[in-house]
């Protein structure tokens, strides 16, 4: 199988172009190609594929083989892949996903995409959609208990499920022992990616994430967008918000007239390869 190894501020995943291969066993495949010792290494797999809909399709599967409907990080790789590689010389491009149409406006550097800007489309707060388990209509800053402690947390649907808790130190949190009993939550029917926050200023947060599937990432796109839209409702930050990730910064803007959220940051390929499978 040939892939390209990709990564969008360190979110890294494997990339490839099933408008030339087929990949019969994703799921299985994502598992195989992720583990950083006898695989590739990443935090999943990602496909790229021709759609009837829009420029392009792109089909995510985290390192432990479930399916994501979105990712933030991820789309902005395939976009770059798409026009560096071919599949289109539009500097505008749709993306077909499992949570609907994305579309993304790409910045050439020397003739190669450097940077995207990508429309993710409405926040979903209603807690049945997103889903959490919850008596009221949406999760803005409610109380649970995890691991025996009380978080305030407010969930948001980006396409795909967020938890987003506020601490003062993010750097010391013990995440991988916190963060698989948030996934595992029963308040959350599909498990969940978390978004744990420290707010710097109006306009800038900091945060670490332990995502479904995957664990600990350097970065999560819908994450990020999650984080902003909550730390707006909570009144915590304006409506343009730079979140700072482990592998660098995304800028976020909720367009709350419109209601749309814009993610611009990079993307960058690391190398191409070929593996037996
Ligand atoms: N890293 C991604 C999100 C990937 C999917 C997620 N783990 C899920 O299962 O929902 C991003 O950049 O958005």
């Amino acid at each position: 199988m040939k892939f390209t190894k990709m990564h969008g501020i360190g979110n890294d995943y494997v990339y490839v172009n099933c408008f030339k291969e087929t990949v019969e066993n994703p799921s299985e495949v994502a598992i195989k190609v992720s583990n950083r010792h006898f695989g590739i290494g990443s935090d999943g797999l990602i496909l790229i594929k021709p759609s009837e809909v829009a420029d392009g399709k792109m089909e995510m599967y985290n390192a432990d083989g479930s399916q994501g409907a979105m990712c933030g990080n991820g789309i902005r790789c395939v976009a770059k892949y798409m026009y560096d590689y071919g599949i289109t010389d539009k500097t505008s491009i749709s993306v077909e996903t499992k949570s609907g149409i994305k579309y993304l406006d790409l910045t050439l550097k020397n003739g190669k995409v450097d940077t995207v800007k990508v429309n993710m489309g409405a926040p979903i707060l209603k807690a049945s959609e997103i889903p959490v388990v919850s008596k009221k209509e949406q999760v803005i800053s409610e109380p649970v208990t995890v691991d025996g402690k009380e978080w305030k947390i407010t969930c948001v649907s980006m396409g795909n499920p967020h938890a987003i808790t506020y601490i003062d130190d993010v750097k010391h949190l013990e995440i991988e022992k916190i963060g698989p009993k948030f996934e595992n939550h029963a308040i959350f029917p599909d498990r969940v990616n978390t978004e744990f926050v420290h707010v710097i200023d109006r306009n800038t947060v900091e945060m670490r994430v332990w995502e479904r599937g995957s664990g600990e990432t350097y970065a999560c796109g819908t994450g990020a967008c999650a984080v902003a839209v909550s730390s707006i409702l909570n009144g915590l930050t304006e409506e343009e918000v730079t979140v700072k990730l482990l592998g660098g910064d995304l800028k976020i803007f909720w367009d709350r007239k419109e209601n749309r959220v814009y993610m611009t940051g990079s993307a960058t390929t690391v190398f191409d390869g070929e593996i037996d499978l």
